[in-house]
């Protein structure tokens, strides 16, 4: 089978709806699930309907003396040959065909080469990481320098316990923001919001509530890259935010840098670990030189993965006046809110179409812990 729309290769689950019905859709499932916490308004960001993905992933399959991308079950009938990929952004979009070509013409190039991954920039750049299954050596690396070039893209060679950096390993996003412009370095391998139309939506969505919550410092967990950190600082006095990824909380540094914020702290804590440090139940040497007793804690965002907030930081953050909650998976997020509500009142909500196409859905919620009358 063959795909040159959405849909066929199976990772498109709702291409046969118009997009406007899909985004109905999923802004019913969001307000059923919300239903028992919030009845008020539900934003709802959308997306561009093509042209969307900054990241994307695909297998080689090689037949006939020819690779091709594919998606699905590789197995000799399950495959799905990817021609085209109408959700990607531009940048990968552009270089697929090239690459595939370059792949086609060079023996050396395409032995043994499993996968293809792209990460790119709405600013152009791109880096592509080539996946091999046999040892890549210095006749690989002559041919894919020469493709980086006629790429204009950054390349990496994968095989087992070998990486080879040909040049860089990050893009460079830029994402304006309320009409300031942010640059981030996005990774290969790091976590990395996939749609960044929609990601700078979701991050003006924060800032607003961010100004909302009124000063004070600001709690970040599961900060990843920084990617909501360092746009929201400036709403603070001071901002304390964690990770579990040593990688992410490498780029969130060189971030903050990039952009001259100064008022952050970064710290490779896991949302548990930053738990037990604030209940001071466990010291912390990567907590060394920041005194936690001098945060005046107002406002706490979190933005976990699809698992939602472990039972600990969940009753953690009930002890703060403003949560800003951002979710990828609704079902958690309403789990949460059960407890959350208790002590809290939601008071905005919104949803985000990142994952346009599909039954994924991001959305925001917005808390502040509810008056209690004398
Ligand atoms: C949905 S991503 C959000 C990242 C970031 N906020 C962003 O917008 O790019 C979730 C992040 O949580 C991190 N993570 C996963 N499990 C964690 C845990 N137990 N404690 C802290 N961070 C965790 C992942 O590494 C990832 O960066």
């Amino acid at each position: 089978m063959k795909c040159r729309h959405f849909g066929a290769c199976g990772s498109c689950t709702l291409y046969k709806l118009d997009y406007e019905k899909q985004l109905e859709r999923k802004a019913e499932r969001l307000r059923g699930l919300l239903a028992p916490f919030y009845d008020g308004e539900i934003e709802r960001f959308a997306s561009p309907d093509s042209h969307y993905r900054a990241r994307a992933e695909f297998r080689i399959w090689h037949e006939g003396g020819r690779a091709d991308y594919a998606m699905g079950n590789l197995s000799k009938d399950g495959n799905v040959i990817i021609e085209e990929c109408p959700k990607v952004i531009r940048p990968v979009e552009e270089r697929m065909e090239p690459l595939l070509e370059a792949v086609n013409a060079s023996p050396v190039l395409s032995r043994k080469l499993f996968g293809v991954e792209f990460l790119a920039a709405t600013t152009g750049e791109c880096l592509i990481t080539m996946l091999y299954h046999r040892p890549l050596d210095e006749s690989w690396a002559r041919e894919a320098r020469a493709l980086e070039e006629q790429l204009n893209a950054s390349i990496i060679g994968r095989a087992r316990k070998q990486k080879v950096v040909l040049s860089r390993e990050f893009v460079t996003e830029e994402l304006e923001i309320d009409s300031k412009k942010y640059k981030y370095r996005h990774y290969e391998g790091g976590f990395t919001q996939p749609n960044p139309y929609v990601n700078t939506r979701m991050i003006a969505w924060a800032r607003e509530r961010a100004a909302e919550a009124g000063g004070g410092d600001l709690l970040e967990a599961y900060c990843g890259l920084g990617n909501f950190t360092i746009p929201l600082a400036e709403n603070f006095s001071k901002v304390l935010a964690t990770e579990i990824s040593k990688n992410s909380i490498k780029a969130a540094k060189e971030n903050c840098a990039l952009n001259g914020v100064e008022n952050i702290e970064f710290v490779r804590l896991s949302s548990e670990e930053m738990t037990s440090a604030l209940r001071k139940e466990r010291q912390f040497n990567r907590l060394k030189g920041i005194n936690i007793d001098e945060y005046d804690f107002k406002c706490v965002l979190v933005d976990p993965p699809r698992a939602g907030l472990d039972e600990a930081t969940r009753e953690l953050i009930t002890t703060f006046e403003n949560i800003i909650y951002i979710s990828c998976n609704p079902e958690t997020l309403a789990r949460d809110l059960e407890r959350l509500s208790q002590s809290h009142e939601v008071h905005a909500a919104a949803s985000f179409d990142q994952f346009p196409h599909t039954e994924h859905l991001e959305s925001g919620v917005f808390l502040q812990r509810r008056q209690i009358n004398p």
